[in-house]
């Protein structure tokens, strides 16, 4: 059933301020500048002289990418797409793309960069679409990868890393709950969850 109640900003401005007041902090801004630092040495090293393709994976990586790409010291061009499979739960579905990519990928080297990589159902789709579309190569950059022996496809890794988290529902720096805290300045996660 559709929540058909009036939004009330007070109510949910105090629930959310109290799951952020009992939140874990699992990752500090500064552990994040430092994995962003070494991703981009990375990417530089085997990209650089590419003029790659990046593509911003809405609405999680968007903080991510802002942040990545202006490490990066190297003509590139960077576009969009946007698929969700949480949209806005805990727990994935069905990917569903809200915006596909519509810029040419043929002979490009392709870079996708996301928040997270959890069960990786996102990112695998998101490849084969890239790859489909004719793309030299796809390389993949996520924040965070989570750890567990859920994954979509098994073993499946992102080319380039930041950080590890372990198995729990977590948000800030792009990622949500339940569509608030992308802005929050680290990685954290609920109190029990
Ligand atoms: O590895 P997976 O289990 O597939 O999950 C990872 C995806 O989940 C989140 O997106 P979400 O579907 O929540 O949409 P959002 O980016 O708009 O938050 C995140 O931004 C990744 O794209
Ligand atoms: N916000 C958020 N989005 C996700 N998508 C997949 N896993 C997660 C997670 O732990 N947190």
């Amino acid at each position: 059933m559709p929540d058909t109640a009036p939004f009330d900003p007070q109510r949910h401005r105090l629930d959310m301020q109290a799951l952020m007041d009992q939140a874990d902090c699992l990752v500090t801004l500064d552990e994040i500048e430092r994995a962003l630092d070494q991703m981009a040495a990375e990417i530089g090293e085997r990209l650089g002289d590419e003029l790659p393709l990046f593509f911003c994976i809405m609405n999680g990586g968007l903080i991510t990418t802002g942040h990545l790409l202006t490490r990066l010291g190297f003509p590139l061009e960077i576009d969009y797409m946007h698929a969700t499979r949480y949209r806005g739960g805990l727990r994935g579905g069905e990917l569903f793309w809200r915006v596909s990519p519509e810029r040419p990928m043929v002979g490009r080297h392709v870079v996708i960069v996301d928040d997270i990589l959890d069960e990786g159902a996102t990112l695998a789709a998101i490849i084969n679409h890239c790859e489909k579309a004719g793309a030299a190569s796809v390389s993949t950059a996520v924040l965070v990868e989570k750890r567990h022996d859920r994954k979509a496809v098994p073993g499946l890794r992102a080319d380039f890393c930041g950080l590890e988290v372990e198995d729990r529902y977590v948000f800030g720096f792009g990622m949500d709950y339940q569509g608030y805290w992308r802005n929050a300045p680290g990685i954290f996660a609920p109190k029990g969850l």
